[in-house]
């Protein structure tokens, strides 16, 4: 809790216990050293989140490091350490955060039957005692404590409520109902939260939180189920990370109560636009990659793909939107071009590039380019340029490429068939070559009846990636009139490039020829 809240005050607003560093560290593969969870730290301080739990301090030297060094560092946040309810634990986590601006201790044990029977082995009378004198002994320490009934939703109600009272009776400031095995689902988690504001003795000076996993893909559902039931407390991790399949998302809680505002009727303390630089820190220290599709941090969380959902974003943005991305700190949303993509979003992207067209020369660039999606996953701007200028520079096109086959290989003569329409027709011819873009050049050539002198050739990858663009250039010479004329070609497919770059010199040689090259700057030759 932040200093200049107040202690508890029951106001309608959500306190965001954020336990990155403590259950999202205890991910799989996930351990963060000391540097690396300051930086954290200094992060969801600045995110406005209310409680950093640090870490469990008894685990090991490097986490109880860790803590003491959050402790010191940051400010205008509650720091928390996690103990079991055993003394050595309690000592050592006061130990690492006492010189916090506001230390709380942070203590817990299991209350279902299966915990007590098989893991604790314990009673249910010896557990009541546990809590007790764990959060009793805690309070020598600080007046900020809180008290997690573990497997909270798999227990015995009735105990669970005893063990709750006690805790509070000796001392706790916050009550944790944790659903430790994502086993709750939302109405019956909900009921739980009734229940326990019902029938625990003193629940009303104290603020009820929750802890809920992800299991049964639930842990958000909980949460938000358990703040319509009166839970004050959430605790939450960025990402959603944490033991097995998480916790309950931080970004996405919070930007449902953001969302649903009117409904939920609850305030939280984060600042939203600093959630998408959290999540994207958080996911570089931990190595966690972010699931493209994740509600709100993902990459296609504002992404829009289809023609349809594009032209209404761009023409509302609310249409297909429910929060403003600038809200959560990604500057706008993405319309990704690609094979479900219309017009009206090409058109866009297009003039991002500099380019204003036609609406003949869009309506060709966009058949190109929705051929172009059918070979390539995703269109980059790239992709887009390379288009783009082929398509605006051509010249009347005497010569359209068709189809093209090539036989070729170490044990054949390379053989290209090529089709090319000609005025109003299509004519085929076949050719044997050094390589296929030779065989492929050779037919071109008795199909248009030319003989040209092919001074160079340069192939490049205009875009990244196997499915890359390849850009062809030709240099060609007319011998016969002395000229020389520069082709250019692209294509996924390098020969289909280099043929496209072939006909896109000759075509400018019949231009030539016909006087009428209209869009090609002089001297380009
Ligand atoms: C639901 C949660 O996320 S709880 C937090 C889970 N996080 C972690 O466990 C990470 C850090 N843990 C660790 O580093 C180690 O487990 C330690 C240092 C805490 C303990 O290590 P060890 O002493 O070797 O014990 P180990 O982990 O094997 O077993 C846990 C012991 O704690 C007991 N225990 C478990 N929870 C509690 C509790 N809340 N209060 C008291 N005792 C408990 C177990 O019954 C067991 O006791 P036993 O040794 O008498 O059988
Ligand atoms: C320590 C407690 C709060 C916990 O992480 C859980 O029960 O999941
Ligand atoms: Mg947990």
């Amino acid at each position: 809790m932040r200093r200049d809240e107040g202690v508890w005050s029951l106001v309608e607003r959500v306190y965001i216990f954020d336990t990155t560093l403590r259950d999202g560290e205890q991910s799989p593969g996930v351990s963060l050293n000391v540097k690396e969870k300051v930086e954290a730290a200094r992060q969801l301080a600045r995110l406005g989140v209310d409680v950093i739990e640090a870490g469990f301090p008894v685990a090991s030297p490097g986490d109880f490091n860790a803590c003491r060094e959050i402790a010191r560092a940051v400010r205008g946040v509650t720091v928390c350490a996690l103990a079991r309810a055993r003394f050595a634990d309690i000592d050592r986590a006061w130990e690492a955060i006492k010189e916090a601006e506001s230390p709380r201790i942070h203590t817990f044990i299991a209350t279902s039957d299966i915990h007590l029977q098989y893991k604790l082995r314990m009673t249910r009378e010896q557990v009541l005692e546990a809590a007790r004198e764990a959060v009793a002994y805690a309070k020598r320490y600080t007046s900020d404590v809180e008290f997690s009934a573990e497997d909270a939703s798999r227990s015995d109600p009735d105990f669970l409520c005893r063990v709750l009272a006690e805790a509070i009776a000796a001392g706790a400031t916050v009550v944790n109902i944790p659903d430790t095995v994502g086993y709750a689902v939302p109405e019956e988690f909900g009921e739980l939260i009734r229940t326990i504001k019902e029938k625990t003795p003193g629940i009303e000076k104290v603020v009820i939180s929750c802890h809920c996993h992800n299991d049964l893909g639930l842990a958000v559902a909980n949460t938000l189920a358990a703040i319509r039931n009166g839970v004050r407390q959430v605790e939450v991790t960025v990402n959603g990370i944490g033991e097995r399949a998480g916790n309950a998302a931080l970004e996405e809680v919070v930007m449902a109560l953001y969302a649903r505002r009117a409904f939920y009727q609850v305030t939280t303390g984060i600042r939203t636009e600093e959630i998408y630089r959290t999540s994207k820190l958080i996911s570089s220290l931990t190595g966690m990659p972010v699931q493209p599709n994740k509600a709100i941090v993902g990459k296609n969380a504002f992404a829009h793909e289809s023609g349809i959902h594009q032209d209404g974003v761009l023409k509302e943005r609310t249409t297909y939107e429910i929060i403003d991305p600038a809200v959560i700190g990604v500057p706008r949303s993405r319309l990704v071009l690609g094979k479900h993509s219309g017009r009206h979003a090409f058109r866009v992207r297009l003039r991002e590039l500099g380019y204003e067209l036609s609406e003949e020369e869009l309506n060709a660039a966009f058949q190109r380019f929705k051929e172009l999606c059918d070979r390539k996953k995703e269109i980059t701007d790239d992709d887009l340029l390379a288009l783009v200028e082929e398509e605006i520079g051509q010249v009347p096109p005497t010569y359209e490429l068709r189809y093209f086959h090539i036989s070729s290989g170490t044990t054949v003569v390379p053989t290209a068939t090529v089709a090319l329409k000609i005025g109003e027709e299509v004519k085929e011819e076949a050719a044997c070559g050094n390589g296929p873009v030779d065989a492929i050049y050779k037919a071109i050539d008795k199909l248009t009846g030319r003989h040209l002198r092919l001074d160079s050739y340069s192939i490049e990858a205009v875009t990244e990636g196997k499915d890359a663009i390849g850009s062809v250039t030709v240099r060609v010479t007319d011998e016969e009139r002395g000229k020389t004329y520069l082709g250019r070609g692209i294509s996924t497919d390098v020969l289909e490039a280099s043929a496209r770059a072939y006909i896109d010199a000759l075509n400018k040689l019949a231009a030539d020829f016909n006087g009428n090259r209209s869009r090609q700057p002089e001297g380009e030759v």
